[in-house]
């Protein structure tokens, strides 16, 4: 079985307004592209399998090896690629649902996204997921046309029908009003034309000393 969850063409660019310290589009390009779906494909083809023991400490200490090659490469926060590929789906970070964003406007962001047995719960997808994909666009419209940083003050999901696994998902986002450091956002999900969740939530625009890398103490 082809366990790959595949991304389709990336349609999104990287967004100078977003502090990143270089463009990550112009460094690792394609090759990253497949890492990630590597990595995402190892990501399902685990959650899918039922391995013996033998397999499973064969295949353990595999990638245990991987690991140990990644970890030659390791670099710091603001130097990793992975979360700064505005092109790829999920930003390129492999905690992130593939969401593939396909437009933004000022007030508007629309996006697409196909999980599967991964980012399951019981046959449908994870209630811990689906608000991880409503504040990941929902964010991204937030902080996209120029405005200053924003970080998410919460998040309000109303579960509205099981979300399906292994087809694709309409995911949309809106900039209601702001109101002074406040910025209202509603977001929703469908399948077809079936509404499977919706949310509201608040992203407050951060003051100068908010906005440190609060890690290194560094500003971000
Ligand atoms: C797109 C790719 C990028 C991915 C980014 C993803 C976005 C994220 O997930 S960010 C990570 C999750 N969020 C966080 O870690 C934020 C943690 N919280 C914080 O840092 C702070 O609470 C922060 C900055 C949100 C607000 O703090 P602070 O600046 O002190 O707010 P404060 O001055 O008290 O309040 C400002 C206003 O907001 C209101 N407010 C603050 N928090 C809330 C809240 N949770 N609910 C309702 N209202 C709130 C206050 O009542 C106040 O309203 P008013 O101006 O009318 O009096």
């Amino acid at each position: 079985m082809d366990t790959t969850v595949h991304s389709s063409a990336p349609v999104d660019i990287w967004h100078p307004d977003w502090n990143d310290p270089f463009d990550p589009t112009a460094e690792a390009g394609d090759e990253f592209a497949e890492l990630v779906d590597a990595v995402r494909a190892v990501q399902e083809a685990f959650t899918r399998s039922r391995t013996d023991p033998a397999a499973a400490r064969s295949i353990a200490e595999q990638l245990r090896s991987v690991a140990r090659s990644l970890g030659k490469y390791e670099v710091g926060e603001d130097d990793q690629i992975a979360g700064h590929r505005w092109d790829l789906a999920g930003r390129g970070q492999a905690l992130a649902p593939p969401l593939h964003i396909d437009e933004v406007t000022d007030t508007t962001a629309r996006g697409r996204v196909t999980v599967g047995r991964f980012h399951a719960g019981r046959y449908a997808m994870n209630g811990g997921v689906t608000p991880l994909i409503f504040d990941e666009i929902m964010a991204r419209l937030a902080n996209d046309s120029g405005r200053a940083w924003a970080r998410t003050a919460y998040l309000t999901v109303n579960f509205r029908a099981p979300a399906p696994l292994d087809v694709e998902l309409r995911v949309e986002a809106q900039y209601l009003r702001r109101d002074g450091r406040k910025r209202f956002m509603t977001g929703a999900m469908y399948h077809g034309d079936v509404l499977v969740a919706d949310a509201d939530g608040l992203w407050i625009e951060l003051k100068a000393e908010q906005t440190l890398n609060i890690s290194e103490g560094r500003k971000v």
